[in-house]
């Protein structure tokens, strides 16, 4: 399976580029209110104060509510959508047919312009129909030997729940995490096409099925973010090499309401019922994306204060676009009427912070990566017998002479269908609480670690001359640190009581499965019900263990590069060292001795063999900085006798230093544990994961994975039983797993 890796080439940071719009005032806003706002020069933006009895005096005295913002593009109600598109789109779109990522995106309250500026209409198409023209035009012109590829998808996100707009009776889709590639959702459809026409087909059949509701500020507001994707890959092909570039552009549109609707008077909305579940949902999601504006604001700032990507589906889907490889633009949509003023100093304080947000850049090229396949094999395995189970179930019902008692067979099967998905929204959530807790443990470590070298520093400043000035900004840098620890802290705290909750919700589950096991006399039935659920779960465990894998891998593969292009530069002797490697064991593919030229101009960067593998990524060893205790003397000895000619270091000092960036190992080597991250041992007492679920980890990696998994006491029994067996993990597949941990680990 190619897997697509962002290139060896340095990464290029970028700041992501602000647009505002102001639209004219609509017909409404006209009859009842006046327009407030100015764009200046396209760049400045003035709101003035909606009270016409201040003055003159009153803005001297900085007592009016007047605000000035200046951004990288500014538009007023004259520009059209090709204006917005022509100025600030435009070259983002060239990026991505040589294998950039773009993220797009809209954001403004309700009935400010975002659909306008995204979809558009038949006379003034929008933003996601003009990049596909350029797209395909670009295509049209390019005379490069190569071969394009352009895939499209489209999702939206409702009620927290991610659909794929392009099938007609959508499931329910889940997001996986992929190291290489992000964020992405499983079982996606992915179309290709050939031209702009068959997208914007695609696109007006997905908007037709986008979820709207009528308000007071617009008839036709979206309840739903919506995501379009398109992907471009160009395989080009040389005598020497093949390669393929891919581009990606996320083209997003936000659903309406507003950020801070906790606060809107209720005469705007006038929304109840299922309309106020979805407004929760739709802040929840907006709130999230605002938090994660505010902190990664502040990020180059401050210390390092922890992303909230997770606390929504939304935000988890624009990572990359936030802080990841993508060039990003955000359209920032305002209403110029004087009874807006609040949304749109709302809306201008975000786009304010997010000019601060950067992002790096870089193209993304693709590599055959067999030891990822093998697990994504593994899952397509499942999922096909999960399909299988399904279906027998479906027949075993509809064959049942004996019905539970008391309910249809209609009624068994709904409340079979409600509780899997139940049971696998729960798994999922905790899933995703587990990382987030992951995440921040790593953000505070690093915290606590510049926290010490300031105390270090505030003690002995080398700086005697300035010492007052040094010793100052150090101890407003330690409080910024100590302000992110405590923001820090609070998070973990409530991501916490939310794995509290999640387990009693597990309990109560389980709770509903014991007695309808206990009033049940159809115990194949039963067999089959549990046989299901299991594989659901171990499907999804599977997933979560790939992902982490994955993630090592993918650091790992980093530091190899570094520490190769690190040898080139301190011009060490590719011939002396391959010789001193393989006299140590150690075998290094893709060399080819007799270049001259950079390691990753060449060949990509080199696959260390099995042995070299294994020793490097298992070597949280004794040397400084780590502190761990799984390299054997002999593996510590092989890395430290590595020394490189002419530099004070050794491959073991830096491995090690790349080691501490994968947030999945780092927090386990000098850190105490933190008591939810303790392993009880009563939870992990299904005999039939062990072996079968063991892998190579870090023990505390481990003990969490399963921690996260407690097999129920009802499968435990069945198993006992000999009705059910346990999660069929076949031996081979523990085997692959062992092999491919041995690889990594
Ligand atoms: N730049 C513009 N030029 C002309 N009309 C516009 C412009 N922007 C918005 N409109 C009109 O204003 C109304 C509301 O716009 P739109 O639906 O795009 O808002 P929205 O921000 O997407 O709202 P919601 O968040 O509620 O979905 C629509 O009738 C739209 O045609």
């Amino acid at each position: 399976m190619p897997s697509i890796s962002s290139a060896a080439a340095t990464k290029n940071t970028t700041l992501l580029k602000v647009a505002v719009r102001c639209r004219a005032l609509t017909e409404a806003e006209r009859q009842r209110g006046r327009n407030i706002v100015r764009v200046n020069d396209n760049k400045e933006v003035v709101v003035f104060d909606p009270d016409l009895s201040k003055d003159y005096l009153d803005l001297l005295q900085n007592r009016t509510k007047e605000r000035n913002y200046s951004f990288d593009y500014a538009f007023g109600p004259e520009c059209s959508n090709s204006d917005v598109y022509r100025r600030c789109v435009f070259s983002t779109i060239a990026g991505v047919i040589q294998g950039l990522n773009a993220t797009i995106f809209a954001y403004g309250s309700t009935g400010s312009g975002k659909t306008h500026t995204m979809v558009g209409t038949q006379n003034d198409p929008g933003l996601m129909v003009l990049s596909l023209h350029t797209i395909f035009d670009f295509i049209g012109k390019d005379n490069s030997p190569g071969d394009f590829e352009v895939t499209c998808s489209y999702v939206e996100v409702y009620n927290e729940v991610i659909y794929d707009l392009l099938e007609k009776s959508s499931g329910h889709l889940e997001l996986r995490e992929d190291p290489e590639q992000g964020v992405i959702i499983a079982g996606l459809r992915s179309i290709k096409v050939h031209s702009a026409d068959k997208i914007l087909e695609l696109l007006n059949l997905g908007n037709s099925r986008r979820k709207t509701e009528s308000t007071e500020a617009n008839a036709t507001s979206s309840r739903s973010h919506a995501v379009l994707e398109i992907t471009v890959k160009r395989k080009q092909k040389s005598n020497y090499k093949s390669q393929i570039l891919k581009g990606k552009l996320a083209l997003v549109d936000l659903a309406g309401r507003q950020v801070y609707q906790l606060y809107e008077r209720a005469s705007e909305t006038n929304s109840g019922g299922q309309k106020l579940r979805d407004g929760a949902n739709i802040n929840r999601s907006l709130l999230s994306l605002a938090n994660c504006i505010n902190a990664l604001g502040k990020h180059h700032k401050k210390g390092l204060a922890y992303v909230p990507y997770r606390n929504s589906k939304l935000t988890r889907i624009l990572k990359d676009g936030l802080s990841g490889n993508s060039q990003t633009i955000m359209v920032a949509t305002i209403s110029p009427s004087h009874r807006q003023y609040h949304h749109t100093i709302n809306t201008l304080k975000y786009a304010d912070r997010a000019k601060e947000i950067r992002t790096h850049i870089q193209k993304n090229f693709a590599r055959v990566d067999t030891h990822v396949s093998d697990y994504q094999r593994m899952i397509d395995n499942l999922q096909v017998e999960v399909c299988r189970l399904k279906k027998e179930l479906a027949e075993k019902e509809s064959q049942l002479s004996v019905k539970p008692v008391g309910k249809s067979a209609d009624d068994e099967l709904s409340w079979l269908n409600i509780l899997s998905q139940e049971i696998s929204e729960n798994v999922q959530e905790r899933i995703n609480l587990q990382k987030a807790l992951f995440e921040l443990e790593e953000t505070n470590l690093h915290n606590r670690t510049e926290l010490r070298c300031l105390d270090e520093a505030i003690s002995k400043p080398e700086d005697i001359e300035n010492e007052v000035v040094v010793v100052k900004s150090l101890r407003e840098r330690r409080q910024v640190i100590l302000d992110n620890i405590r923001d820090n802290d609070e998070a973990g705290a409530d991501y916490q009581k939310e794995i509290e909750t999640n387990e009693k919700q597990r309990c109560q589950l389980q709770e509903m499965i014991d007695e309808a096991i206990k009033n049940n006399g159809n115990r194949t039935y039963l067999h089959i019900l549990s046989k299901y659920r299991l594989l659901v779960m171990a499907n999804t465990e599977l997933q979560f263990e790939i992902a982490m894998r994955d993630q090592v891998i993918h650091d790992q593969r980093e530091a190899h590069k570094t520490l190769w292009n690190l040898l080139l530069a301190l011009g060490v002797d590719e011939r002396r060292l391959l010789e001193h490697a393989a006299k140590n064991g150690i075998t290094v593919e893709g060399w080819q001795t007799t270049s001259t030229h950079g390691l990753l101009g060449r060949q990509g960067s080199p696959i260390l063999g099995h042995h070299k593998y294994h020793l490097v990524s298992s070597c949280p060893c004794s040397c400084q900085p780590c502190s761990g205790q799984s390299c054997t003397p002999e593996q510590h000895q092989k890395l430290s006798s590595m020394s490189i000619p002419g530099a004070g270091h050794n491959l073991a000092d830096a491995f090690s230093n790349e080691q501490h960036q994968s947030p999945y190992r780092s927090v386990s080597y000098d850190q105490p544990l933190p008591s939810h991250r303790r392993l009880r041992a009563n939870e992990f007492s299904c005999e039939g994961t062990q072996g079968s679920t063991e892998m190579d980890w870090h023990p505390h990696d481990r003990h969490n994975l399963r921690k996260s998994f407690p097999v129920s006491a009802v499968d435990a029994s069945l198993m006992s039983d000999g009705f059910i067996s346990a999660p069929s993990f076949s031996p081979k597949r523990s085997k692959q797993q062992k092999n491919a941990g041995d690889d990594s680990f």
